[in-house]
């Protein structure tokens, strides 16, 4: 891919063009004492449909004024990233990070709408923090994707430094160092759950492998797409060389509602609700724990003393909350969608509060649950700030919870059969249980 670059020197930045691509390690102004020059340019290339706004720092002067002039010729230029900036930002620059690369699938959708412009104005990495988008689209979605890039050009966004858009993951996910999966075929009418499974695993399979073969080695994967537990499996059995632990499938989600439903039947604000786990399938069968959560940091069940409803309606209301939201909307929650999956960034990158823990659906392999081994499951996670997890020891189980935590693993593993044939376990067979419904299919 073309790629087109900014470079700084001692006297002055410039405009070249390159055909090897270069790291965003490059982005080492820190070194440089001088003002910094920014170009950022939109070069799509016909081959590929992949163009790449970019800058970067090299030591080659050049004179800018003629560079200007000649890149403002490229046809293949386009708007406020032909312009070469003269930001004089001295003191700004020796506290710039390294770029962050961040791979985005399903751009062009509704979560990635609002998504994207949280990553760009520094929510998730903070204020120092510069990054690079890369957005992945379908041939049917990429002038929806200009759309999107235009929008980004349109909000200026100091830290946003680089955004590339690509129907190609094996491109897009190059050097990516985070890769939030969120474009999946959504279940239309007539479809069974079973083909469901197979078009969207076959889809995350295909993820799995270009991560695999191109994304940063420490890449951390949140599968957003549904059914995202099962998707998750899919694409970290097609990545064996990127760690099981850096895959989640998003439940942030569910949590927030939980925490949601029980502050307003306690009569909190929603702050005074921790330790609230979802466990297992982001489906209608996931467990909302009232048992080891808390409010205030008291037990659930000693400040809700009507535990008929903890047990019934706020359990119900939480697996189906989705659905009744598309009943109203006519759509399925994107904006919540999108604050969630920077809850879940954020909770993986800060360290958590004492005493506190967040859920996310991990690979099974070694937990201390009893939770069938091979499966993405959601659990209670703790993080140093580093961006890996640990899973919390201290959880309280009893029959109730035990029982939920069966159905929902049950119908996990009924999954991981249908979708056999992608994760190189053989033929898939599929005798899903008939009630299982992601949130939005009640
Ligand atoms: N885990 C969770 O908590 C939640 C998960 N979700 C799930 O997130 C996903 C995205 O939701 P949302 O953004 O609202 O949906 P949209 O339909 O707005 O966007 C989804 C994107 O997926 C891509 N897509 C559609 N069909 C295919 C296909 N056959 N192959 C590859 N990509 C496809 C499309 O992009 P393109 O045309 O570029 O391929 C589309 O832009 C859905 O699966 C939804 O169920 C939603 C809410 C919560
Ligand atoms: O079913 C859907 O697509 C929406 C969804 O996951 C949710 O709202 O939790």
């Amino acid at each position: 891919m073309a790629v087109a670059e900014l470079t700084t020197s001692p006297a002055a930045a410039t405009y070249t063009k390159t055909s090897s691509r270069l790291h965003s390690s490059q982005l080492s102004l820190s070194s440089t004492r001088l003002s910094v020059h920014f170009r950022r340019s939109f070069r799509p290339t016909p081959r590929s449909q992949n163009f790449k706004i970019t800058c970067s720092v090299n030591q080659v002067p050049a004179p800018v004024a003629a560079q200007t002039e000649e890149a403002k010729k490229k046809p293949e230029c386009y708007g406020v990233f032909c312009q070469t900036y003269d930001l004089k930002a001295e003191e700004e620059t020796k506290t710039w990070k390294k770029l962050v690369n961040i791979a985005v699938s399903g751009a062009a959708g509704m979560i990635s709408n609002h998504l994207l412009f949280k990553l760009a104005s520094g929510e998730v990495f903070g204020p120092d923090q510069p990054i690079a988008l890369k957005l992945l689209g379908s041939e049917r979605s990429f002038q929806a994707l200009e759309g999107v890039a235009m929008e980004l050009e349109d909000s200026l966004y100091p830290l946003l430094r680089e955004v590339s858009i690509g129907i190609d993951p094996y491109e897009v996910y190059e050097d990516a160092e985070w890769a939030l999966l969120i474009g999946a075929k959504p279940r239309g009418p007539g479809m069974e759950r079973a083909g469901l499974l197979d078009i969207n695993g076959q889809i995350f399979a295909e993820q799995g492998k270009a991560l695999n073969a191109v994304a940063s080695r420490n890449v951390k994967v949140i599968v957003v797409g549904n059914p995202c537990n099962t998707n998750a499996l899919i694409c970290l059995k097609n990545a064996p060389n990127i760690p099981t632990k850096n895959f989640h499938a998003l439940t942030r989600l569910d949590e927030n509602r939980a925490k949601c439903q029980l502050a307003l039947k306690a009569g909190v604000f929603y702050d005074k609700v921790s330790n609230m786990t979802i466990w297992g399938n982001h489906s209608t069968t996931q467990v909302p724990d009232f048992l080891n959560a808390r409010i205030n940091g008291l037990p659930v069940k000693e400040v809700i003393k009507d535990h008929k409803w903890l047990e019934e309606e706020f359990t119900e209301k939480i697996q189906k909350r989705g659905g009744v939201l598309i009943q109203k909307w006519g759509r399925s929650s994107a904006a919540s969608t999108a604050v969630s999956i920077v809850d879940a960034m954020k909770s993986l990158i800060t360290p958590t509060p004492e005493g506190d823990w967040f859920s996310s659906g991990v690979y099974t392999n070694g937990n201390p649950y009893g939770i069938a081994q091979d499966i993405v499951f959601s659990m209670p996670c703790r993080s140093k700030g580093d961006g890996d997890y640990e899973l919390v020891k201290d959880i309280k189980f009893d029959d109730y919870l035990r029982k939920r935590i069966a159905k929902t693993e049950a119908e996990l593993l009924a999954e991981k059969r249908c979708v056999a044939h992608l994760t190189g376990e053989g033929v898939a067979f599929c005798d899903l249980p008939e009630d299982t419904m992601l949130p939005g299919e009640m």
